[in-house]
Order: structure tokens, then sequence, then C-alpha cells
């Protein structure tokens, strides 16, 4: 604590430096003369900008959708408003700025079947100025798009989609039936190629149904050696009587050099890479493609366990699974936010980077799939550092620095290569209502942060100004040029 004996000699500078070190007055009382004492808290902001050091790096913007708000935000590093788009849905879950300035952003559309972490169900594209532009609904009773999308060099969009399968069908294919609820959430992956203002065309399509493995059953479909079918799902894997979201896929990427799509599945602990070179019908079957594997796996690295080949899990209820752009360090190598939910050694969670063995169009099968080791990571063997339980996301960025969204607790930090924090940024917009300084922080979680450096094309021809912070108040992002 700082105390001033507060008196008429005090100078306007003084209070003004006082100001100017993010220092609020929280409090006065009196001392044994009679003059009043302010008591000045070391305390800094809480919310909006909280740390800008040397280091960070500030040519760009950051955009975010807050779980409780139909708002999206962007951003600039000094923590003031870049701009905003409205909509009328919250996010569904992921948002991202296209190549034209236009926001594309998932919505949800409160689906009352999956009623899971992540739902969403509305796709909407929402152009510079805030006009929605393009709306596609994915929600009913048998199917609904949740957590994440991803925008192709040809303008279609890859889509997550839960796929309802009945008890029964669930059986039929070889599932235990002791451990299978009323229905069982399956997933597929679309693409749609948008057409007018609402609506478009579905031009591939992949569905997890269709690469099925069950040791478990000799009489019915799919019944083969899992450890010796890795390119396959094992449909008795995580299986349970009450849990209908089976395997709550959480992110989606795609790799245009490759032609291949990256998946993350949150309940099996594992991420996974499947053709998209192959036709529809290839995308069913198990063979066809660059790959010549149809729409089987061709790699999966996180838990071993998943395939019967170890019992090594490296990944452990992990998020934001995608590959790095060329020309960043660590380019074309995969960056996992693992949450480390249910880690071996107590849940933190840590960021990691693994350089997959990729061999022409397909991975070199060692099993269990390497690599052994990660060719960097944050936060390993720190287990007080920082825990995200679920949601959450990390991004490479140009020059080395990491951005990091720990998505429950709404915080973006950015760190240098060696895991210093260089920049720090706390979401003030909570479920209905806009933080200030020193309110409780609460209900202001966030499922991803996205850097876009200003040279990003989206940005080209725009006018983008900072203007007020969204809190209500920032000295350290007042100073802040
Ligand atoms: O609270 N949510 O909005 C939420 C929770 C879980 C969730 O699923 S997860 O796989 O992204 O953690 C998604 C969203």
């Amino acid at each position: 604590m700082i105390q001033i004996h507060f008196n008429n000699k005090i100078s306007v500078s003084i209070i003004a430096f006082i100001f100017s070190i993010s220092t609020l007055i929280s409090c006065s009382s009196s001392n044994e003369e009679g003059n009043e004492i302010e008591t000045l808290p070391t305390q800094t902001n809480t919310v909006g900008l909280t740390r800008n050091d040397t280091g960070a790096l500030n040519d760009g913007y950051v955009l975010f959708a807050p779980i409780g708000s139909t708002t999206t935000y962007l951003i600039d590093k000094c923590g003031k408003q870049v701009k905003t788009w409205p909509s009328t849905y919250k996010p569904g879950q992921s948002c991202y700025i296209l190549n034209d300035g236009s926001l594309l952003r998932t919505g949800n559309a409160n689906n009352t079947t999956f009623n899971a972490g992540g739902k969403g169900g509305v796709i909407e594209k929402i152009d510079w100025n805030g006009n929605v532009t393009w709306t596609y609904t994915l929600s009913d009773a048998l199917k609904c798009q949740h957590h994440d999308i991803k925008a192709l060099p040809n303008g279609n969009i890859l889509v997550i989609a839960w796929e309802s399968k009945t008890n029964t069908e669930a059986i039929a294919q070889g599932r235990n039936p002791n451990l299978v609820p009323a229905t069982v959430w399956s997933e597929q992956i679309i693409e749609i190629k948008p057409t007018g203002t609402s609506g478009g065309t579905i031009v591939w399509e992949w569905h997890l149904w269709d690469h099925l493995v069950q040791d478990f059953n000799p009489t019915k479909p799919n019944y083969g050696t899992v450890a010796s079918s890795s390119k396959l799902i094992n449909l008795n894997h995580n299986a349970s009587a009450t849990n209908q979201d089976w395997i709550h896929l959480n992110s989606i990427d795609y790799n245009a050099s490759l032609d291949q799509i990256l998946v993350s599945s949150h309940s099996f602990n594992e991420v996974w890479i499947i053709d998209h070179s192959t036709t529809t019908a290839q995308a069913k079957s198990h063979s066809g493609g660059n790959s010549g594997s149809g729409g089987d796996l061709l790699y999966r690295w996180g838990n071993p366990s998943a395939y019967n080949t170890g019992t090594t899990t490296q990944l452990f209820g992990q998020h934001n699974a995608y590959w790095i752009e060329s020309g960043f360090p660590f380019e074309n190598q995969i960056m996992i936010f693992n949450n480390g939910n249910g880690r071996t050694g107590g849940n933190y969670s840590t960021i990691e980077i693994i350089k997959p063995p990729v061999n022409g169009y397909n991975y070199i099968q060692s099993f269990p799939y390497g690599p052994t080791a990660t060719s960097w990571n944050y936060n390993y063997g720190n287990p007080n550092n920082v825990y995200a339980q679920n949601i959450s996301g990390a991004q490479q960025l140009s020059n080395g620095n990491v951005l990091f969204c720990n998505g429950p607790a709404g915080v973006f930090t950015e760190i240098n290569s060696s895991g210093d924090m260089v920049w720090q940024y706390v979401n003030p917009v909570a479920t209905s209502r806009i933080l200030k300084q020193n309110d409780v922080v609460a209900q202001n979680s966030v499922f991803r942060s996205t850097f876009y450096p200003k040279s990003y094309s989206g940005f080209s021809g725009r006018t983008l100004k900072a203007t007020i912070t969204l809190e209500n108040v920032n000295p350290l992002a007042a100073s802040c040029k």
C-alpha cells in the first residue's frame, strides 16, 4: 500500500503521476492530526489491458467473441476497441475475419436436442459495415453444427456437425449394448458452397460412422482387431451408457498444400488428419484420394489407447489444433492447446507443437504414431502457470511469440518463445454486462482469441481506428500508443 498525506501542497502533477501508474484511489480515512489520508492500492487493472511489455507483437489486432455476448470484438494491442460486429446469436463458437474483411462466425441456435458445450447451429457472414450478407442453418433433431468451422481458399466452408444415431443403430454396428445411451452423437464434416444470401450446396461430406472398427461382436459389421486398424475409430472406445457426446470434435483446420483436414476430438484426447482430396463416395470408403485411404484416418496423435497401441496419453481435453502457417517459426507443424484436464501428474495446461511424420500424402506408420517428443512446448512441468479446463486455444505469431486464450478465465496472454509473458488482456465482456475495473471478474469466458496483423488482406483499404476501451477506464491502455 502507498499512503499519501493529502493536503493543499499536493501538486497536480503527482495526481497525474498516480493515475498514470494505473493505480486507483479506493478509500480514505483520517490520521492522528486529522489530515485526510488517501489509501492507494497497488492493485493494477482487473479487466482490459493488464500488461504490455517490450517484445509484444503490436502490429495488429485481436478478434474474439465473448461466449456471453452477441457482439464480436476487434481490439488493438493497447486494448482499445477497433471494431465490433453485432449479431442476433451468441457464438457457437469460433469466428474469423475473411480476406474480404467480412466476419465469418458461428452462432448458437439454441438446439434443444444437442444440448452440450460448444453447440452452434448457425453460420453467418457479416460484412465490414455490419450487414449480415449470408446465413446457413445446420440445426435440427438429427444434426447440429458445433464449435468450429474453416473457410477454404475457394470460398467454401468446412463445418463440424454432430450427427445423431439411435442406440439400435449403434448396437447394429457393434457397440456394446451395456454402454450405449438412447442416442449416440457421431460426427460429420461437411463442405458448404454458399449461395446467395442464405443456404448453400453441400459439395463434399465425410461421416465418422463410415470409418468404424469394433472388437466386441464378431457377428456385426466392422469387426476386427483395433490395434491393427489404427486408421479406423473404435466404436467402443470411450463408450458410455450416459454420455451421448461420444467424440466431441472441437476444432477443424485445412492444409491447402496437402489437401487434408485436421480435427481435434476432445473425448478421444486425439487429433486426427483425414484426406480432403477424395470424392464424397471415396470419403465414405477406405480407398481413393491422394492418400489412397479414402476417408480413413491418415494420422492420429495424442492417445494411443484409443487404438490399443499404448498407454502413454499425450493430450488431455485439447483444443485448437492447427497447422502453423508457412513462413512462421515451426511452419507446417501442428500447434495444440493441451488443456490438461485429467493429465497424468495433475491438471494444468500446456501449449505444444508437434511435427507430424509426413511422407508425401501419408504419414509414417509407426505405432503409436510419432512424434514421441514435441518440437516446442510451454508450461510443461509448471502446473501452476495456467490451467484452462476447457475451450481455449493458442496461436503461433510470425516473430515466434505465441498468443493464447485461457478460455474459462477470458484471459489472452502473449508469451515470447522463451515463455516470458509480454502482453495480457482480460475480456471485460461478461454475460449481460461489461465489467468495470475492480468488479468481480466472472462469466467472461471466450472460446478463442485470434491475432490478425495490420498487413492482413482483410484490412486492405479499410480504416481501423482505435477508439474506447471496452471497460470503463484503463490507465495502462490510456497511456499505450
Ligand atoms: O461454456 N461453454 O460455452 C463451452 C463449454 C464447453 C465447450 O466444449 S469444449 O470442447 O470447447 O471445451 C464449449 C463451450
